[in-house]
């Protein structure tokens, strides 16, 4: 099966240092970094990816997949078949492009690693906003050098209906400390924190992997593209 022509990191350049306003000014570019295991990729993700791009007036969407995803199992299918799913998830839907570079990486995917890699290629006025759903954003104590991450960008918080976990103390002493009310309002390149409303959608890679391996649709949960490439090459279903 060919393969879907999305935009990739490599097709892109960040030497731009500034983006144009509507009229006319400059101001810093603004990227935001949605990153996950995508063991499928799934509306989810992608809704609230593509709304956030458009409210926060995101000049770029990185979709990031996760080599070695560090605090869960391994995942269900192979690296390179959860980035053909992300490309052909977002082919021709701008400004959501696939960022691969953590598959280059022969080591856990840790955050903070790709966002010191990202600032080096960056102007440093350069606005980034890591895309976390609201269970990813409960667990961020746990993550390596955790501390560190404001210093290289801003945190956007996914509401996420099928998840109901509390906020650890840590956190909420970040929160009291870092957030801001409005997203738009986040200011300056990093260290600020900002909920975000999307279209709620509870729908979980796990429910899909479910459904396929019960032999059931997941038609409209994964965009068209992704379903044929999940029927293209056999994937989740039981005999996998
Ligand atoms: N339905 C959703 N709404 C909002 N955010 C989501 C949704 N699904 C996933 N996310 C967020 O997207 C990021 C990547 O998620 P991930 O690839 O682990 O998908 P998942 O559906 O949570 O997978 P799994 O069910 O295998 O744990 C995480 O920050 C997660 O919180
Ligand atoms: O840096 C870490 O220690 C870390 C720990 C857990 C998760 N992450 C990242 O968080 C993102 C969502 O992870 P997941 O497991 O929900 O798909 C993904 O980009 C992971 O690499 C990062």
């Amino acid at each position: 099966m060919a393969s879907c022509a999305a935009r990739r990191r490599s097709d892109l350049t960040d030497l731009d240092l500034t983006a144009p306003l509507p009229d006319g000014e400059l101001r810093p570019r603004r990227i935001g970094v949605l990153g996950g295991t995508f063991d499928p990729v799934h509306i989810g993700h992608l809704r609230g990816a593509l709304e956030v791009a458009e409210a926060l007036l995101l000049d770029e969407l990185r979709m990031m997949p996760s080599a070695r995803p560090p605090h869960r199992d391994t995942p269900q299918v192979s690296a390179q078949d959860r980035l053909a799913m992300v490309e052909c998830a977002v082919a021709g839907v701008p400004p959501l492009v696939v960022d691969a570079r953590e598959l280059q990486r022969d080591k856990p995917s840790y955050t903070i690693d790709t966002l010191e890699l990202m600032r080096a290629e960056m102007a440093a006025e350069t606005q980034v906003f890591l895309l976390l759903g609201w269970d990813a954003f409960c667990g961020l104590p746990t993550w390596h050098r955790w501390e560190e991450l404001l210093q290289h960008c801003h945190i956007l918080v996914l509401q996420r209906p099928d998840a109901d976990s509390e906020p650890p103390d840590a956190l909420r002493n970040l929160l009291a400390a870092r957030s801001v009310s409005d997203p738009l309002a986040l200011k300056g390149p990093s260290g600020q924190i900002a909920f975000v409303w999307q279209t709620p959608l509870a729908v979980s890679a796990t429910q899909i992997r479910q459904l396929l391996a019960s032999g059931k649709s997941v038609r409209f949960l994964v965009p068209d593209a992704v379903l044929a490439y999940i029927d293209a090459h056999g994937l989740y279903r039981a005999s996998n």
